[in-house]
């Protein structure tokens, strides 16, 4: 293992069990901090409300960690608006946000119109389709940032159970992870091998930090965000923490081949010696006369850091 690896394993990995709701609520205090948590979220009704009623109950009302919770709508063709708003989000369809701006498909998008309309100094993503979510997530991923001004980012870490047609699994969750994003930054980006959940959903970061970055319009905005803040902020500003397990709902092997595509994109967009890659990803589907080869599309589109917009924004001020 690399020393620089060891070294940061070792320094910059925590525990959620290090912090209680009460303690962080006096740190957030001592620096005047606010806390927005953002739920990207496409058709998650069955699990958005559970989720969102949780942190309003534990960290807003009872214990009042978060300032702000946002549910940021793909595009839901469900419930997931209603029963968002209904369990106390702000319910913000991603089509509304930075119009001007134009409308990219993917959960990339929405994290980064999420930082337009939210407020919080630091900032919490969620996936909206976790199971027996525990707000301890939330605390433990604000624990880093509230206690020690040199971490910047903070990815969770936990096991990942498998659910199976035999049923759950203790492990085996995270397949697009160990199949090829680990490969990738072990191979390319060896300095972020330490990171034990490179792709989790669940991670916070320091408003100035996240505008300061691109962010990936669809299932590469976790390899990117972790690539691109490597170099804009140095892996000491970059921390993980243990939040235990984590379930969620699983997709299909075929649509994780989609999301590989696309992580294989971001990173190849991080290597520029490669070359520009096809943007053409062919999956083989069984049919009733043979095979049937359908065409997918995994090419990416970078959404500039959110701080140019707000620069482009005031000198236009300024000139009118
Ligand atoms: O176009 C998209 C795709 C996904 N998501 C959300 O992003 C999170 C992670 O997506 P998904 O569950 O599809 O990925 P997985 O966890 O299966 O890798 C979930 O809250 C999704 O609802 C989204 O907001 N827009
Ligand atoms: O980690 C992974 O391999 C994928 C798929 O997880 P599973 O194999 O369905 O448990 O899940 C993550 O990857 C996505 C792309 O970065 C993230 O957007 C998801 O939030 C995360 O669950």
């Amino acid at each position: 293992m690399r020393p620089d690896v060891r070294d940061w394993l070792h320094q910059r990995t925590f525990s959620a069990d290090s912090w209680y709701a009460s303690e962080l609520l006096a740190a957030k205090a001592e620096r005047n901090a606010t806390v927005s948590v953002v739920l990207p979220a496409l058709d998650e009704e069955r699990t958005v409300g559970t989720i969102v009623s949780t942190i309003r109950e534990r960290l807003v009302e009872r214990c009042p960690l978060v300032d702000e919770l946002v549910v940021i709508d793909s595009g839901s063709v469900d419930r997931t608006a209603e029963v968002a708003t209904a369990a106390g989000a702000r319910v913000v369809h991603v089509d509304t946000v930075l119009p001007g701006h134009g409308c990219r498909p993917g959960k990339g998008e929405a994290l980064w119109k999420s930082l337009h309309v939210t407020t919080g100094e630091l900032v919490v993503f969620l996936d909206s389709d976790l199971i027996r979510f525990d707000h301890r997530f939330v605390i433990g991923l604000l624990g880093p940032l509230l206690t020690d001004s040199t971490i910047g980012y903070v990815k969770a870490l936990y096991d990942r159970p498998l659910s199976t047609t035999e049923g759950i699994v203790p492990s085996g969750g995270g397949r697009v992870t160990e199949l090829v994003a680990r490969p990738l930054l072990n191979a390319f980006w060896p300095q972020l091998a330490g990171f034990v959940q490179p792709l989790s959903g669940e991670y916070a970061g320091r408003r100035t930090l996240l505008e300061e970055v691109p962010f990936v319009s669809g299932y590469g905005v976790e390899f990117g965000l972790l690539v691109d803040l490597l170099r804009r902020a140095g892996l000491n500003a970059l921390a993980q923490v243990d939040l235990g397990v984590r379930r969620h709902s699983h997709q299909n092997d075929a649509a994780l081949g989609r999301m590989a595509g696309q992580i294989l994109q971001t990173a190849l967009a991080r290597r520029p010696g490669a070359g520009r890659p096809e943007g053409e990803l062919l999956q083989f589907l069984r049919t009733g006369d043979g095979l049937e080869a359908v065409s997918w599309d995994v090419t990416v589109v970078e959404r500039p850091p959110m701080r140019t917009l707000r620069d482009a924004e005031a000198r236009a001020w300024r000139q009118a």
